[in-house]
């Protein structure tokens, strides 16, 4: 497993009142496969997530994931880290399907007709392949966050940070989507408002407030959120 280590980062953003703290100072090693990230709408979950892979900057502190630093080497961290997000169509950029997972493999395959095959062997994997030259526009909720998942795993990157990634989905797609996450070999950082699949990964944190203030198994860390919101 990767081994994703935050050394008092913390993050803050400029808003009309000012500059604000977004997420304090938090010091903490994830070695599990599969981490949740729990809390109330607000509390800083998608920020802690977002710092893994440098898509937000720590104001203070760093971030270092399998000894690499994220501030200094952001390239090399990204694509060791991938990332999906709760709506896909953000990351789904190209007209067609094939197109879209052959984007994601320019940097392994020079060649295109090598980078179309190969995106196309990618597809099957996900059973994925009758829709290659669909439009993703015209892809339902649950085939596009597929396709998203699929897109990014293709370079085949050691962690995936998945930020609500079945938030839009219906009790199907989301089971097929959970049952994708939870058997996968890389290492799984997952925001989830989905109490379920926290239960499912072998570690959560808390965050409320800016705050990771639970942190540990499951079960208990799910009590504890709970038991605080009311
Ligand atoms: N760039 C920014 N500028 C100003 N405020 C921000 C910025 N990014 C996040 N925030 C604020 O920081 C807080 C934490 O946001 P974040 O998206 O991390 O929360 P979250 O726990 O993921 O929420 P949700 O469950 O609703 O997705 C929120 O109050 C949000 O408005």
């Amino acid at each position: 497993m990767s081994r994703i280590e935050l050394q008092e980062a913390s993050v803050r953003a400029t808003t009309g009142q000012g500059e604000v703290q977004i997420l304090a100072p938090t010091t903490l090693t994830l070695t599990e496969q599969r981490v949740a990230l729990i809390g109330p709408n607000g509390s800083g979950k998608s920020t802690l997530a977002r710092l893994v892979n440098g898509l937000v900057g720590a104001a203070t502190g760093r971030v270092v994931v399998d000894g690499l630093d994220v501030a200094k080497q952001g390239r090399e961290v990204r694509r060791r880290v991938a990332f999906v997000f709760t709506d896909p169509s953000a990351q789904l950029v190209m007209p067609t399907v094939v197109e879209d997972v052959a984007l994601s493999l320019r940097h392994t395959h020079r060649d295109r007709e090598e980078r179309t095959a190969a995106a196309l062997r990618v597809l099957e994997g996900y059973g994925l392949e009758q829709l290659a030259e669909r439009s993703v526009h015209s892809l339902s909720g649950g085939q596009r966050q597929l396709l998203a998942i699929a897109g990014v795993l293709a370079t085949d990157p050691e962690v995936l940070v998945a930020d609500e990634p079945t938030t839009l989905l219906d009790l199907v797609n989301t089971r097929r989507i959970a049952e994708l996450l939870f058997g996968l070999r890389q290492q799984l950082l997952l925001v989830t408002h989905d109490l379920d699949l926290a239960l499912r990964c072998e570690r959560a944190l808390l965050v409320e407030h800016g705050r990771v203030v639970a942190d540990g198994a499951p079960a208990e860390v799910v009590e504890h959120y709970r038991a605080s919101a009311w």
